[in-house]
């Protein structure tokens, strides 16, 4: 992709983000390439007549800000933020954790976030991945006296440290005054939050680029548009319901019994749901129609809505391969996540023979990949592997949920 197509992303998703803002907000002002379309939108509403302060997360971002026309404010008026929109350089899908600071101004970034409402953060597609750790470093802010002895002590959790660099070879030096070690990882980060614990309690350490559980919500603009990813919080005070969906011999009940032992909520085989005419059809080597499914569907849906009313969480199996019967189930409930557990032809075929002992007509699990339509990022699913065994399946599952997993059943 080249600049200008990334460019034209990234001013999408911003100005999805700026929708947020309402009249008489305080709003944080975030630092990068892509907050910089965001306040140049957030102009654009103030010449419109919406009534807003900004409180910048960098000098760059203030001047570019004063610039524009946007009344300034600082801490010493508000202390509380309605509202942050900001950059990052990585999002990690599910979790909605980030990193943040390549551009060096994190400390700042963070201190607004954490005096923010909420935080919205803007990227291009290119930033979402499965794990953290998977293009970018994590930037640490230090403070320069000791800066070598900061750096050995966080070379425990790194696989590399490295002083950041002007072009001109000097030490950069952040708003603050102070210093950045970026911290390289031989692979994807395991665990974010725990990681981002230990290296805060490095001496020197002022902060880390890791932002953990507070983006809310993230707008991801891809060749699709502008996905809108909602975390855990969204789901607050409403317990999630987890669609298991994939084909046949993913191992969406052997998963989803294992995710409900783990978690304690309530199960439900949606397979079980089917109306009699269909089992019968399916007895008879009959393949169903979309017509057949209706009922099936919406019997699911209504098993959903069980939950819903009880205000208990839940998961249920449902294979879900076309987009249109997914519409059927979770339609407009908050509550909902997808978890789709994706894996190669001989994977699903594996299993489906350790199943039934023999194994299964390789038509019959042709024909149900042909007819999946995996789900798209605006679908916002959390997509698993399901190569490795089943306890590592569940395991994954619960880390992509993060603090959704936690509300007590
Ligand atoms: N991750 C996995 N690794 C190994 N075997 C698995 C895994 N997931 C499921 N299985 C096995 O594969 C078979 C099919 O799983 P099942 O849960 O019935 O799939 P589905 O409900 O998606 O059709 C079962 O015998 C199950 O024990
Ligand atoms: O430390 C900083 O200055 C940055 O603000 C950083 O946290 C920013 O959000 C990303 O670097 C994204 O920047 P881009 O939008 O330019 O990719």
């Amino acid at each position: 992709m080249n600049d200008a197509d990334r460019n034209a992303l990234k001013r999408e998703a911003a100005e999805a983000a700026v929708e947020l803002v309402e009249d008489g907000m305080i709003v944080g002002l975030g630092t990068g390439s892509t907050a910089a379309f965001a306040v140049e939108a957030l102009a654009r509403r103030h010449r419109q007549g919406l009534r807003f302060v900004g409180i910048p997360t960098s000098e760059r971002t203030a001047a570019q800000a004063k610039a524009a026309g946007i009344p300034l404010s600082s801490f010493a008026e508000h202390r509380q933020i309605d509202l942050t929109i900001d950059g990052a350089d990585e999002v990690e899908r599910g979790t909605l954790n980030l990193i943040k600071g390549l551009g060096g101004a994190l400390l700042r970034e963070k201190i607004v976030a954490n005096a923010s409402r909420r935080l919205a953060i803007v990227v291009d597609g290119v930033k979402l991945v499965d794990r953290l750790g998977t293009h970018a470093p994590v930037p640490v802010e230090v403070v320069a006296f000791g800066l070598e002895v900061t750096q050995a002590a966080l070379k425990v959790f790194a696989a590399e440290v490295r002083p950041r660099l002007t072009p001109a070879g000097d030490l950069f030096v952040t708003d603050g005054g102070n210093r950045i070690l970026d911290c390289h990882f031989a692979g994807p980060m395991a665990d974010p939050a725990r990681l981002e614990d230990r290296i805060r309690r490095v001496v020197g350490v002022v902060e880390s680029g890791l932002f953990i559980g507070r983006a809310d919500p993230v707008f991801v603009a891809d060749g699709q548009g502008v996905h809108r990813l909602d975390s855990a919080r969204a789901h607050r005070g409403r317990p999630p319901i987890l669609v298991v969906m994939g084909v046949s011999g993913a191992g969406k009940s052997t998963v989803a019994k294992e995710l409900a032992a783990r978690l304690g909520w309530s199960f439900e085989e949606g397979d079980a749901l089917h109306p009699e005419a269909n089992v019968a059809k399916m007895h008879g080597g009959i393949p169903l129609t979309d017509a057949d499914r209706q009922p099936w569907l919406e019997s699911v849906a209504a098993w959903i809505d069980g939950q819903r009313a009880k205000k208990q969480p839940g998961i249920i199996t449902c294979s879900a391969l076309k987009r249109a019967y997914r519409r059927i189930v979770i339609g407009d409930r908050p509550e909902v996540r997808l978890v789709y557990l994706r894996g190669s032809r001989d994977v699903m075929a594996e299993h489906l023979a350790k199943r039934s002992g023999h194994f299964m007509p390789a038509s019959l699990l042709q024909s149900q990949i042909d007819t999946l339509e995996e789900p798209g990022p605006d679908e916002d699913p959390l997509v698993v592997d399901v190569g490795p065994p089943v306890d590592q399946v569940a395991h994954e599952v619960i880390r992509q949920l993060g603090a959704s997993a936690t509300l007590p059943s």
